[in-house]
């Protein structure tokens, strides 16, 4: 749905109303606090994982009429590409371990002939979002964001993704679903991650929450002004 306010010059610009699904109330809080109060946002907490966030999506997009989804929340940064405290805008939200193993290794769910695993964002979008961000002072990059079932604890997984998936630049849980509801309605899905931890051997106690906390308020404030 698109509502519509006058700009400086009197003219009429449409602006869309905003999905955002986070996984848990520590996110969505910290959204909330970067959205100063915008009733063209709304925002929940849908639960972790794929399913809880495709069905949250699904029975808010039911209840509501919206532009735009946008998954978000903290995940992990692969080294090299998303460093502690930044952010990661996806270009593409990717069912990273949705497949098989078979005795040659890993087969997506894609090459077994099961349909696509990714949902491609529109880059336009995503390249004025990144862009926003960076200009805000925002550290910022763009690149695949994979939704796994698992977290990453081991330096092994974190390779095998980075293999499976060039230029992966951050996982997290729930993207995918959140980007598979939306294009069910034909809306446009955007995933925006702040990094919390490295993507690699399992370390919870050195997680930087609070700074990523941090970083996806500041994210949601330029929303705002981009979206
Ligand atoms: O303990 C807390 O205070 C706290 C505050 C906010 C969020 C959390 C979470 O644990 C969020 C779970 C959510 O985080 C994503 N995530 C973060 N890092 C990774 C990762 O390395 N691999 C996969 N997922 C990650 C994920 O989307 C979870 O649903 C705790």
């Amino acid at each position: 749905m698109t509502e519509h306010f006058r700009n400086s010059t009197g003219e009429a610009v449409e602006q869309r109303r905003v999905l955002i699904v986070t996984a848990v109330a520590a996110e969505r809080d910290a959204v909330l606090r970067g959205l100063k109060g915008s009733d063209r946002f709304h925002v929940v907490a849908a639960g972790a994982g794929t399913a809880a966030s495709a069905a949250g999506t699904a029975a808010a997009l039911a209840a509501g009429s919206y532009g735009c989804v946008i998954s978000a929340g903290i995940g992990g940064g692969f080294p090299g590409r998303a460093p502690l405290g930044s952010l990661v805008v996806a270009s593409e939200m990717i069912a990273a371990d949705l497949g098989a193993e078979t005795p040659e290794g890993f087969r997506s769910a894609a090459e077994l002939g099961f349909g696509s695993v990714s949902v491609p964002a529109d880059p336009g979008t995503v390249q004025a979002v990144a862009a926003a961000l960076a200009a805000a002072g925002l550290p910022v990059s763009t690149g695949p964001v994979l939704t796994v079932s698992t977290a990453t604890g081991t330096a092994e997984t974190a390779a095998a993704l980075a293999a499976r998936v060039p230029g992966a630049a951050a996982e997290a849980m729930e993207g995918h679903g959140v980007a598979v509801a939306a294009q069910a309605l034909g809306l446009m899905a955007l995933e925006i991650r702040a990094i919390s931890n490295p993507v690699g051997p399992r370390d919870r106690a050195a997680w930087k929450i609070g700074d990523a906390l941090e970083a996806l308020t500041a994210a949601a404030t330029i929303l705002l002004e981009v979206l």
